[in-house]
């Protein structure tokens, strides 16, 4: 089945067809990084987790960049206000944003361009426009003359006379135009800043994420993405600058995710409403964040609620428990011979359940109606297990392989995934161990010598003790 994205810019779902096949390349907007990371940022950024890893899963290679907005207004700000230098508060914060993204088992980007290492990119870009006749230079930095790029307002829908009329318009006073916005800010006395041939200075905010987006990802790519604030004006704004620059269309799918809320508000630093991603996980397990933001659709609002966290704790632990049973039923297993009615209900359930997740996965990354999936998977299993002194086999091994996937999607129960692996292998170290002990009883000292060896050359030592033979992981 093909995946179905709700693209923002023509307010639709439209069927995914990456530009390139078996590829997808995807830009989210990173995070200025002047404070620390709170539960709304991990909101969006765990909602773009789980939007790769199902791309992945179902095939994709995937090339992902998200930029570092490592220079601008609010950090020197910040930097003014704690007296530090702006350069070291946000390398801070960069650092911390990465331990966070961590702790939370969201992987990592490909890459991670930041603002402060692309300036002599980012002035090239301003260049091509103001040759392009886009950019003028003003008195304090260099504008972008919305006026001029015809299709300004597609993606959030608003018109520059209701811009103007509403006063939702940068400031600047060396603008042609109230709607113009900074592509590059001439420095004030104090501030950190670069040499161009505008003067000494600074990027505007837009203009990075189309200049370094286009410098990975190429001139045109699949995915774009941010929280829903961001659709104006600074997707906006980057559409204008990229499309402007290239002449032709550069992003074919918009994705914004809807906003984590506190007490009808949404959770902002500036409001200072929020709850850090660390003070979060001093009182829950990484995985109830997950699941906490996965209980609700990416583009839907999500209160952040206790009792919000302790449902999808509970839900958690719900499916942990489901784990351990089918684990230990293993154990007493067997191969099928027959089935009866038992068989054919739980095998039913586990293959209807594992459609519906991939249908809702493929309808724009449902993952509130993936997860009642897994729940009715959950659910049928541990009824199987009630009702049968001897589960087989079979239907054992198709729940696990189902739950194998919701890991790999949702990022949740890896560890136990991976301690399940280090099981089998630890298990089948010790069988080769008896058989070389084997061997040696019938003299054939060859072949035991041949383990001992293959074993050291994959990194594990066997040692004879008096009480028998013992293994350790050596480096190699
Ligand atoms: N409450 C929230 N819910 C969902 N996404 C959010 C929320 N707050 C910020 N984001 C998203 O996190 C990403 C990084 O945000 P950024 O660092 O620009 O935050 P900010 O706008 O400076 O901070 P804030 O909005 O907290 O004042 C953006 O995609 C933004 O849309
Ligand atoms: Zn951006």
């Amino acid at each position: 089945m093909a995946i179905k994205i709700y693209n923002t810019l023509t307010r639709q779902k439209e069927e995914f067809k990456p530009l390139r096949e078996g590829e997808v390349r995807m830009y989210v907007c990173g995070p200025t990084v002047y404070d620390y990371t709170h539960i709304g940022h991990a909101r969006t950024y765990i909602a773009f987790d789980v939007i790769r890893r199902y791309l992945e899963h179902k095939g994709y290679t995937v090339l992902m960049a998200m930029n570092f907005t490592d220079i601008d207004d609010k950090i020197i700000r910040r930097a003014n206000e704690t007296g530090e230098d702006p350069k070291e508060l946000a390398e801070k914060f960069l650092k911390y944003f990465l331990e966070d993204m961590k702790a939370l088992k969201v992987k990592p980007a490909d890459i991670y361009p930041r603002v402060t290492e692309h300036i002599n990119d980012i002035i090239d870009f301003v260049k091509k426009l103001q040759e392009k006749g886009y950019a003028y230079e003003g008195s304090d930095g260099v504008y972008f003359e919305v006026r001029k790029f015809k299709d300004y307002g597609k993606l959030s829908k608003i018109k520059v006379e209701e811009l103007v009329k509403g006063a939702r318009v940068e400031p600047g006073e060396g603008k042609k135009n109230p709607e113009d916005f900074a592509l590059w800010k001439k420095a004030k006395p104090g501030e950190p800043k670069w040499k161009s041939p505008w003067g000494e200075g600074r990027p505007g905010w837009h203009i990075e994420c189309s200049t370094m987006s286009t410098k990975y990802l190429g001139e045109s790519f699949d995915i774009h993405g941010g929280g829903s604030d961001l659709i104006f004006p600074h997707h906006e704004n980057e559409i204008a600058q990229t499309e402007a620059c290239t002449g032709h269309e550069w992003v074919r799918y918009w994705m914004h995710t809807g906003f984590l809320m506190v007490n009808g508000e949404k959770m902002s630093k500036s409001l200072g409403n929020f709850v850090t991603i660390r003070e979060a996980l001093e009182r829950y397990d990484p995985e109830v964040i997950r699941l906490f933001v996965l209980q609700r659709h990416y583009r839907s609002p999500l209160d952040y609620t206790e009792e919000g966290l302790e449902h999808a704790k509970n839900n958690l632990e719900r499916l942990y428990n489901t784990l351990e049973n089918i684990r230990v039923a293993m154990e007493r297993a067997e191969i099928s011979f027959k089935w009866d009615n038992e068989e054919f209900e739980a095998y039913e359930a586990i293959r209807d359940g594992r459609k519906k997740f991939y249908d809702a996965m493929d309808d724009d990354f449902n993952t509130a109606e993936a997860l009642k999936a897994v729940f009715e998977v959950s659910n049928a299993v541990n009824r199987y297990l009630t009702q049968v002194e001897r589960p087989k086999e079979s239907i054992l091994r198709k729940a696990w392989e189902f739950f194998k996937i919701v890991s790999e999607v949702f990022g949740i129960f890896e560890d136990y995934f991976r301690e399940e692996k280090a099981g089998e292998e630890e298990a089948l170290i010790k069988l080769l161990i008896d058989v070389r002990a084997q061997l040696r009883k019938e003299r054939k000292f060859d072949l035991a010598d041949k383990i001992r060896d293959e074993l050291r050359n994959l990194g594990i030592q066997l040692e004879d003790t008096p009480q028998g033979t013992v293994w350790k992981r050596i480096k190699i």
